[in-house]
């Protein structure tokens, strides 16, 4: 059977950073915001090149074991086939292993722009089936959710496929990053954690994160008691102790703060009128940044210029 065609002109597409847990929803709930990386991909008639600026530029390889690039490949399996040759220039931003979502922005903008670059892509992989893919080369579905949906999700596996619904997070919410210096890989996090967790523990969360919906989408003035966790946090503290303890301090001083994915980075969700006085608190070390909430997600946008 022939394999499909490709459309001749390049796609460029946008793919945001992720807040994954927001304290107590492990591997379920996703905030998506307005840091981006770029991609333009252009199918050509032979070869690899990978063109790379900012974030990784140094460390990332330019061969088929870039991250984005065997997205890109697990995409067009599911689409019929391989192109001949492609280029692909990415422009990152979003740091790496700082729990800021930088592997699932790569694969996401990988799989919708193998799917962008396809005629008739839309059609032989549908958004569920991305969400599909991009959970399966994830390993967890909170990061690719929002960063493919935008917004604040929730995502759940329903006997092995994993869905996810998105909401709109209250707009008066503003998320403030702390980026530490060194990055911890999200593999090493996830290996700090327990097999099992104390039944209180479990129950606890199960509260707060159904606290957090609410308190996210319609009541930021519960975010304190919402963002509080007992599954992932403290577990992870002998990998990342300056985070959780800059997490406690800030929730000390009534700022709902959680340690961000898998961490290092610490993100206090906070009023506009606070956001500045908030991004002051952490002091030496520590990146602190202001950013907006991203409602759009992964999406393919006209070539600039
Ligand atoms: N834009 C990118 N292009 C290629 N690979 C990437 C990109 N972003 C992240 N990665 C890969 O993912 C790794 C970081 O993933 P991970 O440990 O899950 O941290 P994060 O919290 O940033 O997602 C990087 O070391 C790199 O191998
Ligand atoms: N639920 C995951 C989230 C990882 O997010 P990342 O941004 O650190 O990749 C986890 O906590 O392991």
């Amino acid at each position: 059977m022939a394999g499909p065609a490709f459309r001749a002109a390049a796609v460029r597409v946008r793919t945001p950073a992720s807040s994954a847990n927001l304290g107590p929803g492990f591997d379920a709930l996703g905030l998506s915001l307005g840091l981006y990386d770029d991609v333009v991909v252009r199918v050509a008639d032979s070869g690899l090149h990978v063109d790379i600026a900012g974030e990784g530029a140094e460390t990332l390889p330019r061969d088929e074991s870039h991250l984005l690039v065997r997205s890109m490949r697990a995409a067009f399996d599911r689409l019929g086939g391989q192109p001949r040759g492609l280029e692909i220039v990415c422009a990152n931003r979003i740091p790496h292993g700082r729990g800021l979502g930088s592997s699932s922005a790569a694969i996401c903008a990988g799989i919708v722009a193998a799917r962008a670059v396809t005629i008739g892509g839309e059609q032989k992989l549908d958004d569920a089936a991305l969400l599909e893919l991009a959970t399966e080369l994830e390993g967890h579905p909170d990061n690719v959710a929002a960063c493919l949906l935008g917004g604040f999700t929730l995502a759940w596996m329903d006997t092995g496929t994993a869905r996810a619904i998105r909401m709109d997070p209250a707009d008066s919410i503003v998320p403030v990053v702390f980026v530490p210096g060194k990055p911890v890989l999200t593999e090493t996090a996830r290996g700090l954690l327990p097999r099992t967790v104390p039944h209180g523990d479990a129950a606890a969360n199960a509260g707060r994160a159904a606290l957090l919906v609410e308190a996210l989408t319609r009541r930021p003035e519960l975010l304190l008691a919402a963002t509080e966790d007992r599954l992932h946090q403290e577990y992870r503290a002998p990998a990342m102790p300056e985070s959780v303890a800059l997490v406690n301090r800030l929730r000390a001083d009534g700022v709902p703060a959680v340690v961000s994915g898998a961490g290092p980075t610490v993100l206090a969700l906070v009023e506009d009128a606070a956001a500045d006085k908030v991004a002051a608190l952490a002091g030496e070390g520590w990146a602190a940044n202001r950013l907006t909430l991203d409602a759009v997600g992964t999406c393919v946008l006209p070539l600039a210029g």
